[in-house]
């Protein structure tokens, strides 16, 4: 019987089947790509590409992009720093249960925090995850603009946009 954050008195329930089973079934190994960078750098056009590379080899994949699971799972949550936080914690554990399923979860979020991607990584202990930083520089991902909020953010219509008043943290070794 355990106690985890709020929740008390629970148990961990096993089931019969487990990954290694699933991975088995699936001919895969289940893992964690996360794509970070800023905004129009390129993640999900590498999202996308990546995963239409592995489904034509046979491989199950699944995306998880920040602007769409901000449409539901995540539609709660801001862009001020404690919301990113969470959105980034909980799209690791949504990670941690796909590659628990024995799939390759593509998570491609801005993750503009290397304390929130260091906690995804030490959240999937037994499995692969691998981070891939978009390495774009500003002035390119503001010229591509294919949203149009780095002019909204420029405008001071938008605040908070990360790179322009709002932080992006690289991570230390690439
Ligand atoms: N203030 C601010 N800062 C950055 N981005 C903003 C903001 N407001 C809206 N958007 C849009 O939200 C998308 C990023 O969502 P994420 O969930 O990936 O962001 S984060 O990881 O929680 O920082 C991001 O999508 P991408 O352009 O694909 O990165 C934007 O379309
Ligand atoms: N390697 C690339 N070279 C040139 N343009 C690119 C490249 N990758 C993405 N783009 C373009 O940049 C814009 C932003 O890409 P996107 O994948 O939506 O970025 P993000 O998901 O990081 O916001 C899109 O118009 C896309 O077509």
């Amino acid at each position: 019987m355990s106690t985890v954050g709020n929740s008390t008195n629970i148990f961990w329930q096993e089931c019969p089947v487990g990954k290694n089973e699933r991975q088995k079934l699936l001919n895969q190994k289940g893992c964690v790509v996360w794509i970070t960078g800023l905004s129009g750098s390129g993640k999900s056009t590498l999202a996308c590409s990546l995963g239409r590379e592995l489904h034509s080899k046979g491989k199950l994949s699944y995306i998880l992009d920040g602007d769409n699971l901000r449409h539901g799972l995540n539609k709660d949550l801001g862009f001020k720093a404690e919301d990113r936080t969470e959105n980034i914690r909980r799209v690791g554990e949504v990670a941690k249960l796909f590659s628990d399923a024995g799939l390759i979860c593509i998570a491609s979020l801005i993750s503009p925090y290397r304390k929130d991607r260091d906690a995804c990584r030490a959240m999937l202990t037994d499995s692969t995850f691998i981070e891939v930083f978009m390495n774009m520089p500003l002035e390119v991902c503001e010229k591509r603009d294919a949203k149009g909020l780095y002019k909204l953010a420029r405008a001071g219509k938008i605040k908070g946009f990360t790179g322009i008043d709002d932080p992006y943290e690289p991570p230390l070794h690439y």
